[in-house]
């Protein structure tokens, strides 16, 4: 049976433990640093079992000591921005909270895979890797399956036709600056850039990368939960299953997409592993570009925290 603990039980952690739980692929464990919050929500959710019909074990806990033997832990934990700020400005504070929820993971899970999901993402994930001292194929961030799957909702909705057609692609980093690819996404199998006008494909590709910020302005406190969550038990169960999935995820790069020593959403295979292959795909030039400067914000921001 396998072991799965999400850290931080706010509103992505606990969602993620719900579908977690619904999809019985392992016992799961919710930590966070408020008292009686986990075990609360564990409680709970282990009441809906009942009702929905799982028989997935869910406990809560301060204690790290209870993430021991854990085949997979999932970062959670942290602030998210509000309305006006970029996931930029979280780097202090978070990068603080994830140096000591990853020390205490290297001491009680040695053997875990690690996804990150707190922002700044490519930048945190980053300090998750350094503060385990795990190999950086071990440790890796959530973010293009979200941006993806926003990708892919909007241009659904343009098109009129269903969700469950549409393969999207999008790399980068998880920020201002991240490259929705439209040469690599599908309309079961058809290329986007045949079903429609280059200035709608513009269109939604903006929308896309305004998609987090477009909820936070709407919720007025905390951000996207739903979406993000499925995006991590998309990315939970390629880990259990040891499915390779090509999946995009950020991902620590070794000279890839000219890039050394950061992490960087691309396209890899995802399985018991970890990042088990990066994917190196052709882009045009000015997507290149925007890759360059995304990574120079990742970059300072690494310098900002000394590492
Ligand atoms: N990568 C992505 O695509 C993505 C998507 C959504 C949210 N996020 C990020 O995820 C993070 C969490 O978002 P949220 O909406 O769940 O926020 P939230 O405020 O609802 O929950 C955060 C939880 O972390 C807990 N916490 C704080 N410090 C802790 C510590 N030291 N140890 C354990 N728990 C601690 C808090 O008590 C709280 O319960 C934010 O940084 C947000 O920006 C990333
Ligand atoms: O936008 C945010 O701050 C949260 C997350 O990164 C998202 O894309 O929803």
């Amino acid at each position: 049976m396998a072991k799965i603990s999400v850290i931080g039980a706010g509103n992505v952690g606990a969602t993620t433990v719900q579908r977690l739980a619904e999809l019985e692929i392992g016992e799961v464990v919710m930590t966070d640093i408020v008292e009686g919050l986990p075990q609360g929500k564990a409680l709970d959710l282990m009441q809906a079992g009942a009702i929905n019909g799982y028989d997935t074990r869910v406990t809560g806990t301060n204690d790290y000591a209870d993430i021991a033997g854990s085949d997979l832990i999932i970062i959670t934990a942290g602030i998210a921005r509000k309305p006006g700020m970029t996931r930029e400005d979280l780097i202090k504070t978070n990068s603080k909270i994830i140096g000591d929820v990853a020390r205490n993971i290297a001491k009680y899970a040695p053997n875990s895979i690690v996804m990150n999901v707190t922002n700044p993402l490519d930048i945190i994930t980053y300090v998750a890797m350094k503060a385990t001292g795990f190999e950086p194929k071990r440790v890796f961030g959530m973010s293009g399956v979200l941006d993806a799957g926003r990708f892919a909702s909007f241009i659904a909705e343009e098109l009129k036709c269903s969700k469950k057609d549409v393969e999207a692609m999008v790399i980068g980093g998880h920020g201002d600056l991240m490259v929705p690819l439209p040469q690599y996404t599908t309309v079961s199998g058809i290329p986007l850039p045949e079903l429609l006008p280059d200035r709608t494909i513009d269109r939604l590709v903006e929308r896309t990368v305004n998609g987090g910020a477009e909820i936070v302005e709407l919720l007025k406190q905390g951000s996207a939960f739903y979406a993000p969550s499925s995006a991590i038990v998309r990315m939970a169960e390629a880990v259990i299953k040891d499915s390779k999935r090509i999946i995009p995820a950020s991902a620590y790069l070794e000279g890839q997409y000219g890039q050394e020593g950061i992490y960087f959403g691309v396209p890899v295979k995802l399985g018991a592993a970890g990042i088990e292959e990066i994917i190196e795909l052709k882009l045009e030039k000015s997507q290149f570009e925007i890759l360059r400067k995304s990574s120079e914000t990742i970059r300072r921001g690494i310098s900002q925290l000394g590492l």
